[in-house]
């Protein structure tokens, strides 16, 4: 027999191990960040996603070299990088504000740093040409920073960031000054551009929508550590904490006891002939109590109790009814214990399926629950 050739594991772009970092505040040690182990790899699109003050631009900070761990190493490129000067990692900023020099056009903003390291001329004029048609403002070489609207100031910062091929791109609610509808159209660009010129970009939001859209992975960050990380799909999809099903979009979470359980499925009793169904791995016994999430998108709400339900089964009284244009937004105080919204789609008709007051049922498909932490 013999034995398959490995596989090389490229080598992160950039890597914490054991990483802490206290502040000292009065003679007193603050923890920002608690305990991170985290490999981001080579031209990813890494978010780190959390509330106001759960490390996230601690974190981000340790990358740049603008703060150093307390414990623990920070490599680049497989390098130890801990303790080397800010201006010696070649890495790059963009922040909210865009910090260009305001009396010079956008080709010189652009230019600077490259002329500072006495690139070749026609060298500079190439490349500042190449990055300005990547983030669309070819033909404004000539324009001032107030000429210009917020969102192709955020671009001219980016082109300025990017010209030099930084080894990773660190982003830092950059769209944050931004309407929502140019934020949301700058999101796909980012997107756009960080695949064209295939650097490492890691983006401090607290927005999950931002996040969502952009991310190949995303940490999402609690308190000073990671709670979860994966795919935007692994982290709306399966949430592994209460915490992460909370932050990110809307979740009904459901508390109760396993009262059957065989074929990696589990039903948790509820009122007389209600119940939920949610898949689980083996080993999960009667008479475990479980947390269950469920997408409000997933279920479906009806005014008569439906036959042949496959899947889970609760009643309850509508108490809020909301049009969203897109779809309309159902609070249910349902029999279980729990608020659950429910969102139909007004894919066919915009006519409400209940009003407030009404009894209805609410079903969705075994998959669709999700076990926390099980
Ligand atoms: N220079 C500092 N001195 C003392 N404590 C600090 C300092 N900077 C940050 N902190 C504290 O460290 C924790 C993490 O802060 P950090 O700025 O990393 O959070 P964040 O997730 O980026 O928050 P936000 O979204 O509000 O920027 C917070 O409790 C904050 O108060």
């Amino acid at each position: 027999m013999t034995t398959p050739p490995s596989t090389p594991v490229p080598t992160p772009a950039i890597e914490f191990a054991g990483v802490r970092k206290d502040y000292l505040s009065h003679g007193e040690a603050v923890p920002a960040v608690k305990s991170l182990d985290l490999a981001i790899g080579q031209g990813e699109f890494f978010s780190l996603l959390g509330p106001s003050g759960c490390g996230k631009t601690t974190t981000m900070r340790m990358i740049a070299g603008f703060e150093e761990p307390t414990a623990g190493k920070v490599f680049l490129d497989g390098k130890d990088v801990t303790g080397v000067a800010p201006n010696k990692r070649d890495v790059n900023m963009v922040f909210q504000s865009y910090a260009l020099f305001p009396h010079l056009t956008v080709q010189q903003n652009v230019a600077f740093g490259l002329e500072r390291k006495k690139v070749a001329k026609n060298d500079i004029k190439r490349r500042v040409g190449e990055m300005l048609e990547i983030v669309s403002l070819t033909g404004m070489e000539r324009r001032q920073p107030k000429e210009m609207s917020g969102g192709q100031q955020q671009r001219v910062a980016l082109a300025r960031a990017l010209v030099n091929h930084p080894r990773a791109l660190l982003l830092d609610e950059p769209l944050g000054a931004l309407d929502l509808k140019l934020r949301q159209q700058m999101q796909i660009e980012l997107k756009r551009i960080q695949r064209e010129v295939g650097i490492t970009f890691v983006y401090v939001t607290h927005d999950q929508g931002e996040a969502l859209t952009m991310s190949d992975r995303i940490a999402v960050m609690n308190s000073g550590l990671i709670e979860q990380l994966g795919s935007p799909r692994d982290i709306y999809e399966r949430p592994s904490t209460r915490f992460v099903a909370g932050f990110i979009g809307t979740s009904n979470i459901i508390d109760g006891k396993v009262s059957w359980s065989d074929q990696g499925f589990a039903v948790l009793d509820k009122a007389p002939g209600e119940r939920v169904v949610v898949p689980v791995p083996a080993g999960v016994a009667v008479g475990r109590e479980i947390e269950v999430s469920v997408r409000p998108e997933k279920i479906d709400l009806h005014r008569t109790i439906p036959s042949n339900v496959n899947g889970s089964l609760l009643s309850g009284t509508v108490t809020e009814v909301v049009y969203h244009g897109t779809s309309t937004n159902y609070t249910v105080a349902t029999t279980a214990g729990t608020d659950f919204v429910v969102f139909d789609q007004n894919a066919h008709d915009a006519e409400d399926v209940a009003s407030r007051g009404e009894r209805v049922f609410l079903t969705w498909a075994p998959q669709h629950s999700y076990p926390i932490g099980v």
